[in-house]
């Protein structure tokens, strides 16, 4: 394992609640983050079918780009009776041609799932993969994971993505209606988090 010395960490998202998540998880290890829309780094195509091969694609082009040390996340919602769709598709599930429609998504989750006659509970989890990138190329991968299930309707409007009709297992609330301390302490993207922090140990 490789240790980070800087101060400021290159994070290779474009996912503004993400950025804000990771931020707050390296706040206490005196690092901050710069994501790679704010230094105008173009998104990659993510053409693998894998969360690893994907978080890869995205690190590494960032890591190439810059030459600097790059974090990636590559996460995704799994739902059970969906054979573990959309996955490694989440983001697209939400991709409308001009921009991404989460409601829709969250819509389009449900429907499946009822049209499945899906008994309740409908266990997900939701999975997060990170890869951190050197400049000379080699990488490192932390995964993380949190079981829960599918909820309808939507509830709260903290968080991000899909966290409107997913409850973690353990917790009445959604993750949407957590602040993101609360969800941080105990999220896919904290658990990949806790294994990833060694790299930061100072
Ligand atoms: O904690 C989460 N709470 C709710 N939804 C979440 C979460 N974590 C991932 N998700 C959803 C958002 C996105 O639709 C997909 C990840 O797709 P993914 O390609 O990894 O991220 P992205 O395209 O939004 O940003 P980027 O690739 O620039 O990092 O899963
Ligand atoms: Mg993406």
């Amino acid at each position: 394992m490789r240790r980070f010395t800087g101060d400021r960490l290159l994070v290779a998202t474009h996912n503004r609640g993400k950025l804000e998540e990771i931020a707050h998880l390296l706040e206490p290890y005196g690092v901050s983050v710069v994501g790679a829309a704010e230094l105008n780094l173009p998104e990659p195509e993510e053409t693998e079918d894998t969360f690893v091969g994907n978080a890869r694609i995205k690190a590494h082009a960032a890591a190439r780009a810059t030459g600097l040390p790059a974090l990636a996340d590559d996460s995704g919602l799994s739902v059970d009776a969906l054979g573990g769709d959309p996955g490694v598709y989440t983001a697209d599930w939400a991709e409308t041609g001009s921009g991404r429609d989460f409601a829709m998504a969250m819509e389009k989750v449900w429907t499946k799932l009822e049209e499945a006659n899906a008994p309740e509970p409908r266990t997900a989890r939701f999975r997060c993969t990170f890869v951190l990138a050197w400049p000379d190329g080699q990488d490192e991968v932390f995964e993380g994971e949190i079981p829960g299930r599918i909820v309808w309707p939507m509830r709260g409007d903290q968080g991000h993505g899909y966290d409107p009709i997913f409850q973690p297992d353990g917790f009445d609330l959604t993750f949407a209606e957590m602040d993101r301390w609360e969800k941080n302490r105990i999220s896919h993207r904290g658990r990949a988090f806790e294994k990833l922090v060694t790299a930061f140990d100072r």
